[in-house]
C-alpha cells in the first residue's frame, strides 16, 4: 500500500458535554479513493471540519503529507494541498463558470491584490482555469452564468473549483446529494478521472452503491467512534456496521444496496 498522505491520530472533540468525536485514528493512503460513512449524526462532517481546520481538536493530531497541521488555519491547509468541497453548493451563482473556477485559484495567490489577481480578463489564471475545464470535459459551460445551469453540472463545477487549488487530496462532503442516477454515474466517472491524475479522494457519502463503485476502502463512524476500517466489499456484512445502521433510515441501503 502507498504511504499515507493523511493521518488522523487519536482525534477527539466535544461540544459542551457531548463527545462528538472520540479517539478517532485512521490513515488515507496517497492516490486512493476512500469513503467516510456512518449514520446521521455519527460525526462525519465534524471529522471533515477537524481535517480542514474549521475546528481544532481537543486531543489528537492531523498529519498531512508528513507535516503536523493540527493548528494550521484553513486557508494554509488549502495552500498545503488539502482542499474541500462542501455539502451544499457554495458557488457564486451570478458569476460565470470560469470566474468561479478562478476564485478557487486564490489560495495559490499571496500578497497585495491576492483576492482579485486571478480575475483579470486575460490573465494566465483565466487561461489555466479554461484549460482545467477543458481537461475535465466541461468546457462547453465555460462562459455560462452558474445560476442558469442544471444542478448536476453545478456539482461538477464545485468539484473543479476545489481542483483549481491544485490539491494533493480532495475532501468531498456528499457530492451526490440531490443528483439523479444518471447524474450520479456521471459524477462517479468524473471522480475516477480526477483520481487517475494522482489526486487522493476522501468522500462522505450516504449512497452506498456510489461508495462501493467508487472506493476500495471505507471507514465507518458511529456516535463519534471508528467502528470499521476495511474493504467496501465487506462493509455491509460487518456486524458492528449493521448494528449501527439498524433502525436508521439508511439501514435498507447499507444492507441491500
Ligand atoms: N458546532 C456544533 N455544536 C454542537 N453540536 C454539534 C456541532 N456540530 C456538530 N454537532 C453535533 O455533533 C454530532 C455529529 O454531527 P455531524 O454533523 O458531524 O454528523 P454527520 O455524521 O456529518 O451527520 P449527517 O450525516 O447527518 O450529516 C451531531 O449530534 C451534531 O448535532
Amino acid at each position: 500500500m502507498s504511504r499515507p498522505i493523511l493521518k488522523l491520530e487519536g482525534l477527539s472533540k466535544a461540544f459542551g458535554a457531548v463527545q462528538v468525536i472520540d479517539d478517532v485514528s485512521f490513515d488515507v493512503p496517497q492516490g486512493t479513493r476512500m469513503a467516510l460513512i456512518g449514520p446521521n449524526g455519527a460525526g462525519k462532517t465534524t471529522i471533515f471540519n477537524l481535517m480542514s481546520g474549521v475546528y481544532t481538536p481537543d486531543e489528537g493530531r492531523v498529519i498531512f503529507d508528513g507535516e503536523d497541521i493540527t493548528g494550521l488555519p484553513s486557508r494554509k491547509r488549502i495552500g498545503r494541498g488539502l482542499a474541500r468541497s462542501f455539502q451544499n453548493i457554495r458557488l457564486m451563482p451570478h458569476l460565470s463558470v470560469v470566474e468561479n473556477i478562478m476564485l478557487g485559484q486564490q489560495s495559490r495567490v499571496s500578497g497585495p491584490g491576492a483576492m482579485i489577481a486571478p480575475l483579470g480578463r486575460r490573465s494566465r489564471w483565466r487561461q489555466e482555469a479554461e484549460a482545467l475545464l477543458s481537461e475535465m470535459n466541461i468546457d462547453t459551460y465555460t462562459g455560462e452564468v452558474v445560476a442558469t445551469l442544471p444542478y448536476g453540472i453545478r456539482k461538477k463545477i464545485e468539484v473543479v473549483r476545489a481542483l483549481a487549488a491544485k490539491p494533493k487530496m480532495l475532501m468531498l462532503d456528499e457530492p451526490a446529494a440531490g443528483l439523479n442516477p444518471s447524474e450520479t454515474a456521471a459524477l462517479r466517472d468524473f471522480l475516477i478521472q480526477i483520481s487517475e491524475t494522482g489526486t487522493t479522494i476522501l468522500i462522505v457519502e450516504h449512497d452506498m452503491s456510489l461508495v462501493r463503485s467508487l472506493c476500495d476502502r471505507a471507514v465507518v463512524l458511529n456516535f463519534g467512534r471508528l467502528i470499521y476500517d476495511g474493504s467496501t466489499r465487506d462493509v455491509q456484512n460487518d456486524p458492528q456496521v449493521l448494528e449501527a445502521y439498524l433502525g436508521s433510515r439508511h439501514a435498507e441501503e447499507a444492507v441491500h444496496a
